[in-house]
Formats: C-alpha cells, sequence, structure tokens
C-alpha cells in the first residue's frame, strides 16, 4: 500500500497513530473508484472531518459534500430530508417543493452520518436509489437519475446490528466497499501531536505550548469526547489565557477535565504552585510518550512537552530504573 501523500487533504490529518495513517492510507487507495467508503468509530473521533478529507482529495473537490446526519432528526423528516419532496406532497410541505440531499450531492459526495441509526423502512428506500441509481421525490412519479460518491459513518457495531435485525444486510454490504476503523482518543498515541496541531490551529498567530503537567494530564485522560472534548479544551484554554502568556497550564483547562482525573484539583493549586511543580510532577508517561511519537527525537520530544532539550535529558537521567518500567 502507497503512502499518502502529505500534500492531499487526507495526508494533512495530523496521525502520528499507525491505526489511524493506515485508515488513511486504505483510503487513499479507492480515492476515484466507485467503491463505498464506511467510516466506523465513537462519537467525536473525527469520522466527518476523515470524510470531508477524502472528499477533499479527489476529483470531486469542487463538487458538493452534502451530509445528513440520520441520528438528528425524526424519522418521517429524514424521508423528506433525503430523497426530496414536490410542492404540496405532506402537510407542512414547502410550496416550492425540495430537492433533497441526494439530488444535491449529484457530481459531489453524500456523507449519511450514523447510518446505524436509519429507521428500517428507509433503509428499503436508500438500497432501491443506491441499486437503481435514481431517486423519486415524496408526492412524486418521475425519477431522477443520480451519481455520487457514497461515504456513510456510524458509532454503531454495523454486524452486529445486521445480527439484530436492526439493520438490512444487503444495505450493509452496499455501503462498505471498504470499512475503516478510527480509534478512540484514549487508544492513540499522538494525542501531545493532535493537541499541538490544534493549538495551532486555534491561535495561528501566536507561539504557543503546553506545560508539562497538561502533557501529563492529557496523556492520562480518558477522553470520552475524543478529539471533540480534545479540541474544546484547547479552545477553552487558548480563550483564558492572557496576552503576555504563552504556556497553557492546567488553570487554563475546563474543570471537568480536573475532576475526572486525579491530578490535584485547581481550587487546591494556585497558579503559581501549579507553575512550578510542573517539572516535578511530569510523569515517566509524559517522557516516554514524546519520545515514542518522535521517534526517539530528544529534541523534538522536548518542544513537544514545552521544556528545554537539557531539562528533558536531566529528567530521563534522574528517573528511577523502576520506575521507568511502569
Ligand atoms: N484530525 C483532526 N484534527 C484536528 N481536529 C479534529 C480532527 N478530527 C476531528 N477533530 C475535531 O473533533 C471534532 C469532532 O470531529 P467530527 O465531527 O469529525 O467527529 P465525528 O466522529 O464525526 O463525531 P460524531 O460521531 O459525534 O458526529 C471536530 O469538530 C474537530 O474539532
Amino acid at each position: 500500500m502507497m503512502p499518502t501523500p502529505p500534500d492531499c487533504a487526507l495526508g494533512r490529518l495530523a496521525s502520528g497513530d499507525p491505526r489511524v495513517r493506515r485508515a488513511i492510507d486504505r483510503a487513499h487507495c479507492i480515492l476515484d473508484k466507485p467503491i463505498p467508503l464506511l467510516i466506523q468509530g465513537e462519537s467525536g473521533v473525527g469520522k466527518e472531518m476523515f470524510a470531508q478529507a477524502f472528499h477533499r482529495s479527489g476529483t470531486r473537490a469542487d463538487k458538493p459534500f452534502v451530509a445528513l446526519n440520520c441520528a438528528a432528526i425524526p424519522e418521517h423528516l429524514i424521508e423528506s430530508e433525503l430523497f426530496g419532496y414536490l410542492g404540496g406532497a405532506f402537510t407542512g410541505a414547502r410550496k416550492e417543493g425540495s430537492m433533497g440531499k441526494i439530488v444535491q450531492a449529484c457530481g459531489g459526495t453524500l456523507f449519511l452520518d450514523e447510518i446505524g441509526d436509519m429507521p428500517l423502512s428507509l433503509q428499503v428506500r436508500l438500497l432501491r436509489v443506491l441499486q437503481e441509481r435514481v431517486v423519486v421525490p415524496l408526492g412524486s412519479v418521475q425519477t431522477i437519475p443520480v451519481e455520487f460518491s457514497l461515504i456513510c459513518a456510524t458509532h454503531h457495531h454495523l454486524q452486529d446490528a445486521v445480527a439484530h435485525h436492526r439493520f438490512r444486510e444487503d444495505l450493509y454490504f452496499r455501503i462498505n466497499g471498504l470499512t475503516v476503523t478510527l480509534p478512540p482518543l484514549r487508544e492513540r498515541c499522538d494525542v501531545l501531536d493532535l493537541a499541538h496541531a490544534m493549538l495551532k490551529t486555534s491561535a495561528p498567530e501566536r507561539e504557543l505550548s503546553l506545560t508539562p503537567e497538561v502533557c501529563d494530564l492529557f496523556l492520562r485522560h480518558p477522553w470520552p469526547g475524543n478529539l471533540r472534548q480534545l479540541n474544546n479544551a484547547i479552545r477553552v484554554a487558548v480563550a483564558l489565557l492572557e496576552p503576555e502568556e504563552t504556556r497553557i497550564c492546567l488553570m487554563h483547562l475546563p474543570e471537568e477535565l480536573l475532576e475526572t482525573d486525579d491530578v490535584m484539583p485547581i481550587s487546591a493549586a494556585p497558579a503559581a504552585s501549579a507553575q512550578s511543580s510542573d517539572l516535578k510532577s511530569m510523569t515517566l508517561s509524559a517522557i516516554d510518550h514524546a519520545l515514542a511519537s518522535t521517534g526517539g527525537n530528544v529534541s523534538a520530544a522536548a518542544r513537544l512537552l514545552g521544556i528545554s532539550r537539557n531539562t528533558l535529558y536531566r529528567r530521563m537521567n534522574a528517573a528511577p530504573v523502576d520506575s521507568r518500567r511502569r
């Protein structure tokens, strides 16, 4: 499998994690081929961002990317949103009708988020569209030919849903040309890389870093909200930073991160002592992760941790042998 070129949108998705890298490379192999992509993973792992990057990397990049979240709208509305309708097709319908997401996506990409939550009755209709490549809007007898690239995403295990008759097997085989699974953030080894990339995006004009305590917390936190939660934490921290400050420390983080962690709560840790205890409390897991994600490059690991190279060497040498085996 060829590595994804770094100059396309898929290649630019920050990832030092081998599972994500493999998902990117596999998806890149089917770019511009008539193979539907299915993206699995917990909420907030970046499924929609992955789908958008996939769309932007292909020849359809300048065509529409049309998304529909099947879990976010009621059953009767999904039908009209997806297939469109003629004016007056049902009570409350717009006078001028609606072309529907499938027709809007023609020539581009249709992204069906939370496909596992699509009601069974609509699954039959979607299957027909995918097989026959035509849409019949509600209230119409005319067929509209459609051509689009399909990406679906779900946090459900679709094979289980098929086994429990909540998802049609024939539709499952239609939509999973290639399945990629994005791991939850707690299992990724590039949490600090992601945090730094998000820092750059949140404050492009500033040279900001994370204190070792923050790195340590980030590495230990279970991140139930995944990348969405990390991104939110970074945005909050940047907003709370004083203009002259350049280091994100614990006091800048959202409270729920500190409450669910065994780090000393901020109420008991005044800002000054939080700063001075940074280095002492930096655990070896932070150092190990930083070294692992930089391929053992001490200078890069020190930059990632927001400390100098010499300080990192001192910290590594001071580490008791037993604790290094943790
Ligand atoms: N590769 C990435 N780099 C930086 N930030 C990211 C990345 N992927 C996701 N994010 C951040 O996480 C947020 C959630 O991403 P996204 O909506 O793609 O997740 P999702 O898995 O589709 O979530 P859901 O299942 O809840 O719809 C995004 O708004 C973005 O802020």
